[in-house]
């Protein structure tokens, strides 16, 4: 690629400092990050070209009709890269992240119909059973104090994302939520965030590591390599793939005693996992998942499901802390709808500001930043307007070589002002309630998150907050109800305020907030119980 001239070099892109790293320290920059992809956003009309590593050619796109080509239409093109599939193998075994081509669209087609609408409305009274634990932890520690308590809120999210993706996900408690800290087991799997931003730029190795043997020994070989997050990582993996093995076999055990022995267990058997194992016994031999398919399955909704969901839920209550009146608002809306009771999925979903918050908080800080693909064939990306090339003629399309890595900015796309117009970087949930510039209705963003759906299709206006096409984030609605049924249940008992240390939001996989700069992900927040006027006044 050093030598050898492409039409992609007729793309305009920012300098490379490094030919070592390229761009991509930049773009994968917790501290800087941020910094360059606003400039993208700002600076490149959806299309920029980067360097990679060692001088490879990196396309960053974020104009709609490149992206939907890249995501949707030609997506056996654009595939995950080969270091991302083997960096998922070792850590979660044969699963849906791990897998390409054929053997993901097999095992998408038995997942799909897991995460139907009809079994997420099962899974509400679920996610309200472990939001009531949650509420009752934090009123423990906040009643009988005589103001705010000061609280590590991302600790707080993390361990209700993992109890809710375990009950609901799993059929399995992680952690009752009553402690201050968690078992050994549920710390294990909160160290993985951490351990991971230690080996983000190593990532790019996997392929070099040996193809044979089975998947255990080849994490043991990771687990050689004299490097702390790695030797962590393989560990963490280890102990998760035992512990997803007793699960499934004590599931197993269970669907074959039959209903009874099902009702009995966490979840009575409305779990994703007990579906899936269901569905999998029902299925023709050809649509059958093996045994460790089947099994990978749990590390990896643990892995996908936690840490995003938690640090969604974070950067939620952060900004309703600052901005008080949507606080309040979203307040009045949530007490007014659940006056008799939890919200059940209808109720959830007629909440139209507790949506609006939801969605404003997706588009403006999209817990996945960027995502990447390469391609694996030759390939011509269309955009959706000319843009000047640096010998001044006009490109409409690019001719994209085979071995070229994109990363798809879901960041800069969600901020466009091309799209959404001069206040895109601006939290507004109100944008929602009003109708939104023809531009966005009407750009070919794909995404599986819209504000309107025909028969179950997207079809308003979208983001790209949680990708789209067939390696789309399957738990997406999984995600985007739990979420809204945790801040129902906070919302309507606590005040959430920051707290007087500095909090910064740090560009990773997933983002995470820090003190300052400190290494240790955390949001510490002011935590108080929300005491309307009506029971005040009762008080006298
Ligand atoms: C706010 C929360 C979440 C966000 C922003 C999010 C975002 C994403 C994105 C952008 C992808 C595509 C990744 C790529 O193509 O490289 C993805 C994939 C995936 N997500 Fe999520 N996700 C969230 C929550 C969840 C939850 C709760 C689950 C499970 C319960 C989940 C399960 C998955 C799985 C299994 C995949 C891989 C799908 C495949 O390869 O076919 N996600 N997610």
């Amino acid at each position: 690629q050093l030598v050898v001239r492409s039409p992609l070099d007729n793309l305009p892109g920012p300098p490379s400092n490094s030919f070592a790293y390229g761009n991509l320290r930049q773009l994968v920059s917790p501290a800087y990050g941020w910094g360059f992809v606003e400039h993208l956003t700002e600076s490149y009309p959806g299309i920029a070209r980067l360097r990679g590593p060692l001088g490879h050619r990196l396309l960053y796109i974020f104009d709609p009709l490149a992206m939907h080509h890249v995501v949707v239409k030609d997506a056996h093109i654009f595939e995950t890269p080969s270091w991302a599939i083997k960096f998922n193998r070792i850590r979660f075994g044969p699963g849906i992240a791990a897998s390409m081509g054929g053997n993901h669209r097999r095992q998408r087609k038995m997942l799909n119909p897991v995460f139907s609408i009809a079994h997420m409305r099962d899974m509400v009274p679920i996610f309200n059973e472990v939001g009531h634990k949650l509420v009752k932890a934090l009123e423990d520690r906040v009643s009988g104090q005589t103001g705010p308590v000061e609280m590590d809120m991302l600790a707080w999210m993390g361990r209700t994302a993992l109890e809710l993706v375990g009950q609901a996900g799993l059929g399995y408690s992680f952690d009752p939520l009553v402690a201050d800290t968690p078992d050994d087991f549920a710390m294990a799997i909160k160290a993985i965030p951490a351990t991971l931003s230690k080996v983000n730029h190593l990532r790019r190795l996997m392929p070099y590591l040996p193809e044979a043997g089975r998947d255990a020994t080849r994490r043991k070989i990771m687990g050689m390599i004299p490097q702390s997050g790695l030797q962590e990582l393989s560990r963490i993996s280890g102990i998760l793939n035992r512990r997803s093995v007793e699960i499934y076999e004590d599931k197993k055990r269970a669907l074959k005693q039959g209903d009874e022995a099902v009702m009995r267990q966490i979840g009575e058997g409305k779990d994703i996992m007990s579906i899936l194992m269901r569905a999998n016994m029902l299925a023709s031999d050809m649509d059958r998942l093996p045994e460790d398919e089947v099994i990978a399955q749990m590390s990896t909704l643990i892995f996908a499901g936690m840490d995003t969901t938690s640090n969604a839920l974070s950067r939620t209550l952060c900004l309703l802390a600052i901005h008080p009146d949507a606080q309040e608002k979203l307040r009045k809306e949530v007490l007014e709808a659940s006056k008799n009771g939890d919200l059940g999925y209808d109720g959830l979903e007629s909440l139209r500001y507790l949506d609006a918050v939801c969605r404003e908080t997706m588009r403006i800080h999209p817990p996945v930043a960027n995502i990447f693909r390469e391609t694996k064939q030759d390939a011509v990306l269309p955009l959706s307007q000319p843009i000047g090339g640096v010998d001044g003629t006009t490109i409409r399309e690019i001719p994209v070589p085979k071995g070229t890595s994109i990363a798809v900015g879901i960041f800069s796309s969600n901020r466009n002002k091309a799209l959404w117009g001069e206040d895109a970087a601006e939290w507004k949930p109100e944008r929602w309630l009003s109708a939104l510039p023809n531009s966005i209705a009407g750009a070919k963003i794909p995404g599986v998150y819209s504000n309107f759906h025909v028969r179950g299709k997207a079809t308003g206006a979208k983001l790209v907050t949680f990708s789209g096409g067939g390696r789309s984030c399957i738990g997406f609605k999984f995600s985007q109800l739990e979420m809204k049924v945790v801040l129902c249940l906070l919302i309507s008992k606590f005040t959430f305020e920051l707290s007087e240390k500095p909090i910064v939001w740090n560009l990773s996989n997933i983002s995470f907030p820090t003190v300052g700069n400190s290494p240790k992900s955390a949001l510490p927040m002011k935590v108080g119980l929300y005491r309307s006027s009506t029971s005040v006044l009762d008080g006298f």
